[in-house]
């Protein structure tokens, strides 16, 4: 940043991090008797994932985590975001255990531990065991049971040296892609099954919570969400209504069950008549058992105009032509992330909050001839994001912590592997780490804890 200007310092014991997810980096989706996920099944699916793309391989980091481990420490990196693939563990998704699976998650934990870098473990991150989707996936209410049998599982291998853990990463992109408009493993499209998932979702989570406190576990749970915030393409009436739609179903569907017991009144008008009828308390209480912090992945924000051809909010992003965009299209818009990050304290309170995936995906040839590689734009984001960080605390917003999304270029979902998002590139022909400039520029400032 600019060497004249007073160093923008983080609070002492800030955590620096940076995150991936067990689909898009480990490959061997079945090596050493794992079951197959939705997404092993989906990316095998002709014309589900972009050049018929799959996580066969991936970073090949099942493998070569030692590796990437090492880089990590050489980036001073303080935590690792990485998610369980459940299918390597309970191959079938519920009964028999795969010790192979649980050793190979153990043998990460510790390997981070001796690299004196935390864990923070996300249980769900999209790769549902595919048997479970035999049964109905998010759609059977067994689920929230099948969840808190994982979720026990994990704790009693690692709860005695894991700190942190989240139970599900992006609800509303699971049950929004996956089952609202099919983009997303298992790729359904139906508004009625999209309800049934989100509230199947909170319900795991919120036994996931319960099994967690219940297994003594140290450490602290929370839960991954992504936020857009949302600003009105005009003052009309229309735009504004659309806008609180807009918000409502991506923002506060999940947040408001789980921290104020209540759904956005919103819903049922973007549901329409998929809207179930009022939950049961019991069920309404179990989605609200305390967390200890909220993971805020965080990448753009959208302008909002009333558009009833948009289905189901009846909201659509006005383009902000000028702006700068990533290679996803998305706006790079870093003052929407303290927007964001002081919304979520004047409405749900202040209770601690990492975030847990921020980062964006510009150009970056398939093969790094120099290291470390340039990317100016991937560099000057990341610097604008964290001064955006460092804005919320300064607001009084009680940050805990930063994870760079991500460690590696990796499987960007149906986008196969088109998308790099790397601090680290990838070649996947020969599987070469190289450091991008950005990786660079964040050890810098990890260094500092200053920007
Ligand atoms: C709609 O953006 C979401 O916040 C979001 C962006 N991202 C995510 N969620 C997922 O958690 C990651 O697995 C993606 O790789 C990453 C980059 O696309």
């Amino acid at each position: 940043m600019n060497a004249h200007a007073d160093p923008l310092r983080f609070p002492p014991g800030f955590v620096w991090g940076a995150a991936t997810a067990a689909y898009q980096v480990e490959g061997s989706p079945l090596a050493d008797g794992a079951g197959p996920s939705i997404w092993h099944r989906f990316s095998h699916t002709p014309g589900r994932v972009r050049d018929g793309d799959t996580g066969d391989v991936a970073c090949d980091h099942y493998r070569r985590y030692p590796e990437d481990i090492a880089l990590m420490r050489s980036l001073g990196l303080q935590s690792y975001r990485f998610s369980i693939a459940w299918s390597r563990v309970l191959p079938e998704g519920r009964g028999r255990i795969n010790q192979a699976g649980l050793d190979h998650y153990a043998r990460v934990v510790d390997a981070l531990l001796e690299a004196g870098i935390a864990p923070n473990i996300t249980l769900y991150h999209w790769d549902l065991p595919a048997a479970l989707d035999d049964r109905g996936g998010w759609l059977n209410p067994d689920i929230a049971d099948w969840f808190a049998d994982y979720a026990t599982l994990m704790f009693r291998t690692l709860g005695d040296r894991v700190p942190l853990w989240s139970t599900l990463n992006e609800p509303w992109v699971v049950a929004d892609g996956g089952y609202m408009h099919g983009v997303l493993a298992p790729g359904h499209r139906s508004a009625f099954e999209a309800a049934i998932a989100a509230h199947h979702l909170l319900l795991a989570h919120g036994r996931g919570v319960q099994a967690f406190r219940a297994s003594g576990a140290r450490g602290q749970i929370g839960l991954v969400v992504n936020l857009e915030p949302k600003y009105p393409a005009s003052h009309s009436p229309a735009d504004l209504a659309a806008t609180l739609r807009a918000e409502a179903y991506m923002n506060r569907q999940y947040l408001d069950p789980v921290l104020r017991g209540t759904h956005a009144e919103e819903l049922a008008e973007v549901f329409g008549e998929a809207w179930p009828a009022p939950r049961p308390a019991e069920q309404m209480a179990v989605i609200r058992e305390p967390i200890d912090w909220l993971g805020v992945n965080y990448y753009t924000r959208s302008v909002v105009r009333a558009d009833e051809s948009a289905w189901p909010q009846r909201a659509s992003a006005v383009p902000q032509r000028g702006a700068l965009h990533t290679e996803t299209a998305w706006e790079v818009y870093p003052r929407g992330l303290t927007d964001t990050l002081t919304w979520v304290k004047n409405r749900y309170g202040n209770l601690p909050i990492y975030i847990t995936e921020n980062g964006s995906a510009f150009f970056d040839p398939p093969s790094a001839e120099v290291d470390p590689l340039p990317d100016p734009l991937r560099t000057q984001t990341l610097h604008k994001h964290l001064a955006a960080v460092h804005a919320a605390i300064g607001a009084g917003v009680d940050v805990r912590g930063y994870y760079a999304w991500s460690l590696l270029d990796n499987l960007e979902w149906a986008h196969g592997y088109s998308k790099r998002f790397g601090l680290l590139h990838v070649d996947y022909a020969t599987q070469r780490r190289t450091r991008k400039a950005s990786a660079l520029a964040y050890a810098a400032v990890i260094a500092a804890n200053a920007l």
